[in-house]
């Protein structure tokens, strides 16, 4: 099958400013692909590329085979970042109005309560609390059930519970075969919901990848961080290699099972020590060394597909 969502070599600007820099990408129906980078890397220009409200300055788009902009609305869910509704209008109104427009939409009570609105459903926007916006703009961009979502940044200032109802609800869209195109600057988010993660920088796609294959490649290794005043040399000989960083010596590539050897080493060599904890890495550590340092893919030539 044709992937659902194609950008091919995408080039997009604003005046001087270059926002995409060549983007290719594909998403197969019923994937989740989360595009993380830091601020301004162009992750909410390139989906207003995909969802047809920009037009790239150079490249191909598609959205289900056709031209984005041209596919059938009642197939498409859009969430954009800066989405603003009427504001004297309640939930219940809001989201009852957007099913309207379409000939099956779903029930407008359903999706509020899904999306953990019920005590305000009749309370006016304007007076909503941050994370109720974003959770009733979530519930109106699913009123016609879509096939393909983009969501930009959907849970942006809403507080941890509220977080994780809301990718219950992507969850659960992803299992029914829902294709959905999600930006965020959540790597736990893109961790728990992505099938894959795209890492824009600067406008260029720096690595794409199963959030396993993106920590396998680029993560770094798991370790042993040891609050101490000890210098790394004191650990000569424990059979590691360490590395001194924010104020704690690190022990690279222990496993869990040898913390208490390297525990024990440690002791016998006199090193005095506050507190142990081991880390394996995430996809925040991709994030904060890809993003530093796009450079390294290309140094590394080793790009995941
Ligand atoms: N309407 C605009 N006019 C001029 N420049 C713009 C406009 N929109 C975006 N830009 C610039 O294009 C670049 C990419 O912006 P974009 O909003 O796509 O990034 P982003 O990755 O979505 O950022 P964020 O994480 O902050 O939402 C930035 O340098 C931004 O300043």
């Amino acid at each position: 099958m044709a992937p659902v969502i194609v950008a091919d070599d995408v080039y997009e600007s604003y005046g001087d400013t270059v926002a995409l820099d060549g983007v290719s990408l594909a998403v197969e129906a019923g994937e989740v692909f989360a595009l993380i980078g830091p601020n301004g890397a162009g992750k909410t220009t390139l989906t207003r590329c995909l969802t047809g409200t920009r037009t790239p300055d150079d490249g191909r788009v598609s959205l289900l085979g056709e031209p984005p902009g041209e596919s059938a609305r009642e197939r498409l869910g859009l969430l954009p970042q800066d989405f603003t509704p009427p504001e004297r209008l309640t939930p219940r109104e809001l989201v009852a109005y957007y099913a309207g427009l379409y000939d099956d939409a779903r029930d407008p009570a359903a999706l509020l309560r899904e999306v953990g609105m019920d005590p305000a459903v009749d309370t006016r926007y304007e007076s909503l609390s941050g994370g109720e916006k974003r959770r009733t703009c979530v519930a109106a961009s699913l009123a016609n059930e879509p096939d393909v979502l983009f969501v930009d940044e959907p849970t942006t200032g809403i507080d941890p519970a509220g977080r994780r109802a809301l990718w219950d609800v992507f969850e659960a869209l992803a299992d029914a075969g829902t294709t959905v195109f999600l930006t965020t600057h959540y790597m736990a988010e893109a961790e728990r919901l992505a099938d894959r993660v795209g890492l824009l920088a600067d406008g260029e796609l720096v690595a794409t990848g199963t959030p396993e294959e993106l920590v396998a490649a680029y993560g770094g290794t798991q370790y042993l961080a040891v609050e101490t005043a000890a210098d790394p040399d004191a650990f000569d000989g424990i059979g590691y290699d360490v590395e001194r960083a924010d104020g704690e010596v690190r022990v690279l590539d222990v496993a869990p099972e040898a913390i208490g050897d390297v525990a024990a080493a440690l002791d016998a060599r006199g090193v005095a020590f506050d507190a142990l904890s081991w880390s394996e890495p995430d996809l925040e550590d991709v994030y904060l060394r890809l993003a530093d340092d796009p450079g390294v893919v290309e140094a590394d030539e080793e790009v995941v597909a």
